[in-house]
């Protein structure tokens, strides 16, 4: 998990803080930014993998908001995944850096800065271009408090706490931190997959007269999930399980990542490596010194297409 945080000038740049999850290879990111009236600014919040799937994006840009910019005016958009808390601490870096539209820090600025953010985020909290005001230079923020402190001279402190209970109910982090409830896909996909160490019974018995073999995954399974990919080690207590695992069963490693890497982190001979997403598999070496030996290797379709020493892997 990495947070950039970068202020620029008003050339049209904005300011950008950008929330990213990945990994060296392929990043899923969520971007938040806040930019100005200059075409630059923009809002994603994104969610992908290497193989292209699960992608879904959060754009929260309103057209109506773009024609309420003048020409140094600013539009706020914002990643939906944030939380509450995230969007005021955002909003108040926002006005930091820039020193503009600083509101005394307070619990109704904050509340009115993260209205304005949902108010951003939501089109329909916008009026209609017929409906507004002519624009005089200035933030966007400015106009979309200027509102907000219309709508809530009108409507008053009812409507503040249903937006902010609305926000908080559609935090992804509130909901993660406080509902322990799954959803109906999570609990179903459970059921069919039950966790292997509360089924050791039912195992042990469909096992009987069969052979186990035993398939695991790497990063995540048998080493933590860390930043740097290439630091994802595995302690020695795993590692000392892994090997009594083999001593008893088949057990392979199949892994995203190319056989060789993995067998560096895992360093046991005794085990099976299917590397590159299975493109890639080895079987135990004999000895120490068999350790490369041709017979061990028991699918290598890429193996045809290596050029001398420069292979095409995945990382
Ligand atoms: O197929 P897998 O063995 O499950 O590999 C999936 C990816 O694993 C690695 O990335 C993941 O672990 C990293 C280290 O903890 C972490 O930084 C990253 O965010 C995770 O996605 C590996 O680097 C990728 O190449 C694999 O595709």
């Amino acid at each position: 998990m990495r947070q950039t945080v970068e202020g620029r000038d008003g050339l049209g740049e904005g300011e950008r803080r950008m929330v990213e999850g990945g990994d060296n290879h392929c990043e899923g990111q969520r971007m938040t930014e806040v930019g100005d009236c200059h075409g630059n600014g923009g809002s994603m919040a994104e969610g992908g993998d290497c193989h292209g799937e699960g992608r879904n994006m959060a754009e929260a840009r309103d057209a109506t908001a773009r024609q309420d910019c003048g020409p140094e005016e600013r539009f706020l958009v914002v990643d939906q995944n944030l939380s509450f808390a995230e969007m005021v601490s955002l909003i108040e870096e926002r006005d930091k850096m820039t020193k503009k539209n600083v509101v005394a820090s307070n619990t109704k600025s904050a509340i009115n800065m993260a209205i304005t953010v949902a108010a951003a985020a939501n089109s329909s909290l916008f009026t209609t271009a017929a409906q507004k005001p002519p624009v005089a230079p200035g933030s966007f923020f400015t106009i979309l408090q200027r509102k907000l402190i219309q709508n809530l001279e009108i409507n008053g402190a009812a409507r503040v706490n249903a937006w902010v209970d609305s926000m908080r109910a559609s935090s992804p982090t509130h909901v993660k931190s406080t509902t322990p409830s799954l959803s109906e896909d999570q609990s179903s996909w459970i059921l069919r997959h039950p966790s292997a160490l509360e089924m050791l019974e039912q195992i042990t018995n469909a096992s009987k007269g069969k052979q186990i073999v035993m398939f695991l995954d790497y990063d995540g399974t048998l080493s933590p999930i860390v930043e740097d990919p290439d630091r994802a080690y595995m302690s020695d207590a795993m590692r000392t399980t892994a090997r009594k695992l083999a001593r008893y069963f088949p057990t392979a490693i199949v892994s995203g990542r190319c056989r060789d890497k993995v067998y560096s982190f895992v360093q046991l001979a005794e085990l099976y490596y299917a590397g590159s997403h299975g493109m890639d598999i080895k079987g135990p070496s004999k000895g120490p010194k068999d350790k490369n030996d041709a017979q061990s290797v028991l699918f290598q379709p890429a193996s045809e297409f290596h050029q001398g020493s420069s292979r095409v892997k995945f990382p």
